[in-house]
C-alpha cells in the first residue's frame, strides 16, 4: 500500500514523509524532486521559465508516473488543485493539517524557494485550497506540534483505520 501526503506548502510533508517511510521501512518520493529530475530544472526555474500551468503539467505527468508499493510520496502543495489528480493516487491520501501561523514561523527558519508564495499569501492559499485537501484526504493528522509526536500518531491511525 502506498501513502500520499498532501498539505500547504511547508505543513511538513517531506520531513513527516522521511521519517514515516524509516519507521515503517518504506521507501520515500519527494514529487517535487521527481518533477526537478524530468525536467532537469529546480521548481522556480521552471515557474519563472514556463510558468504555473506547465508546471501543473509536469506534476500531474510525475504522479501518473509513479510506480511501486511500499512508498511514502509527499507531493506539492498545489497537487490538489485539479480534482482529478485524486484518480491518480492509488493509495491512502493523508492531510498533513498544520495552522498557517505555524507554518509561517517554521519556514522563516529554512530557505527552500516556493514560488507560489510569491504571488498569493499562505493564507489565501489556504483558503483556496483547505476544501480540496479534505477531498482527496482519508486520514487528517495535524503537525502543530511536535514532528516526533506526529509521526507516531500517523503511524498509530495508519495501523487503527488501514492495517498497516
Ligand atoms: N512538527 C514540526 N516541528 C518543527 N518544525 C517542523 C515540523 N514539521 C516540519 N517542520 C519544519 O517546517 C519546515 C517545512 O517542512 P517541510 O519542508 O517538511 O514541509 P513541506 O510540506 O514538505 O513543504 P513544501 O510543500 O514547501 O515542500 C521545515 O523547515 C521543517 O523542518
Ligand atoms: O503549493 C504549491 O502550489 C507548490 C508547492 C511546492 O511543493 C511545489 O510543488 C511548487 O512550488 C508549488
Ligand atoms: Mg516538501
Amino acid at each position: 500500500m502506498n501513502i500520499y501526503l498532501i498539505g500547504m506548502p511547508g505543513a511538513g510533508k517531506t520531513t513527516i514523509g522521511k521519517r514515516l517511510a524509516q519507521i515503517l521501512n518504506y521507501t520515500f518520493i519527494d514529487l517535487d524532486h521527481r518533477i526537478e529530475k524530468n525536467a532537469l530544472m529546480f521548481i522556480d526555474e521552471i515557474f519563472e521559465k514556463y510558468g504555473e500551468e506547465t508546471f501543473r503539467i509536469q506534476e500531474k505527468q510525475a504522479l501518473s508516473e509513479i510506480e511501486g508499493d511500499n512508498l511514502v510520496i509527499s507531493t506539492g502543495g498545489g497537487i490538489v488543485k485539479d480534482r482529478t489528480n485524486k484518480a491518480l493516487m492509488n493509495g491512502i491520501k493523508v492531510y498533513i493539517d498544520t495552522d498557517i501561523s505555524i507554518i509561517e514561523d517554521r519556514i522563516g527558519k529554512d530557505f527552500q524557494p516556493r514560488p507560489v508564495l510569491k504571488k498569493k499569501s499562505l493564507h489565501t492559499l489556504y483558503d483556496e485550497r483547505m476544501l480540496n485537501y479534505v477531498f482527496f484526504a482519508d486520514l487528517i493528522v495535524s503537525n502543530d506540534g511536535d514532528l516526533e509526536v506526529t509521526t507516531q500518531k500517523l503511524r498509530a491511525l495508519l495501523k487503527e483505520k488501514f492495517n498497516l
